[in-house]
């Protein structure tokens, strides 16, 4: 019997911004259920190599293959089945968080997500903020809210940049358990992160970048 592919494998990647090469022949895989974290210094590459795996930034080689399946940002398989926060979103201004997560769960074909909104506003914690219009959300209640649109959507595969950023204690302990969580529903989970007691506890395997010269 031939062995499943990885949900994830990244081969032999390289990323130039300009001439400069900031990634060099990274090579790992992220097996379903399986969690890797990013780590090193700033401006080691760990963003680029989101970037490069949610097709935001073409690599200079190497391969990314989701399921055995070279990804492409184009492709619908893709736009179904990863779930990324990268950068802070941008939100409608006119629109609520839960109008937000509703919107974000039809799109991907819930037609029904009113149960699964108010779950996800209370596991992060914005039950009492569901009718606020996000200008009116504190940094790091956008930043849940954030969190929320990336999992209120089915998903394979979650792509998460410094997930950790901009919650409280509270919030870090609620995003470890989550991400567990992931991982036991057989979600895979690549996440950068500077919180070695997240990636501690939530990663099988760190993947340690460092800046190249
Ligand atoms: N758009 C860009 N154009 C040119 N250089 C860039 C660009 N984005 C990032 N870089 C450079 O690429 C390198 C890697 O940046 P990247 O953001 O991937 O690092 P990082 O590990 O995510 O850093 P941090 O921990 O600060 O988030 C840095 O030297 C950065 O200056």
């Amino acid at each position: 019997m031939t062995k499943p592919a990885p949900r994830l494998a990244v081969e032999g990647l390289r990323h130039l911004y300009a001439e400069r090469a900031v990634i060099e022949d990274l090579t790992f895989t992220l097996g379903a259920g399986q969690a890797i974290a990013l780590v090193g210094p700033n401006g080691s590459g760990k963003t680029t190599v989101l970037r490069c795996i949610v097709g935001s930034a073409e690599p200079a080689a190497g391969k990314i293959l989701l399921d055995g399946l070279p990804i492409d940002e184009r492709a619908e398989v893709v736009r179904r089945d990863v779930a990324a926060l990268l950068d802070d979103l941008d939100f409608f201004p006119d629109l609520t968080a839960a109008e937000h997560l509703d919107l974000m769960a039809r799109a991907h074909g819930n037609p029904e997500p009113e149960d699964l909104v108010d779950t996800l506003l209370d596991d992060v914690g914005l039950l009492a903020a569901a009718d606020q219009l996000p200008g009116s959300l504190s940094s790091g209640q956008r930043r849940r809210l954030a969190l929320a649109t990336a999992l209120v959507r089915p998903r394979k595969l979650l792509v998460l940049d410094e997930p950790e950023a901009r919650l409280d204690t509270a919030g870090v302990a609620w995003l470890s358990e989550r991400l567990q969580e992931e991982k036991a529903a057989g979600t895979s989970v690549l996440f950068a992160s500077h919180d070695p007691e997240l990636v501690e506890a939530v990663a099988d395997e760190s993947v340690e970048l460092t800046p190249l010269p």
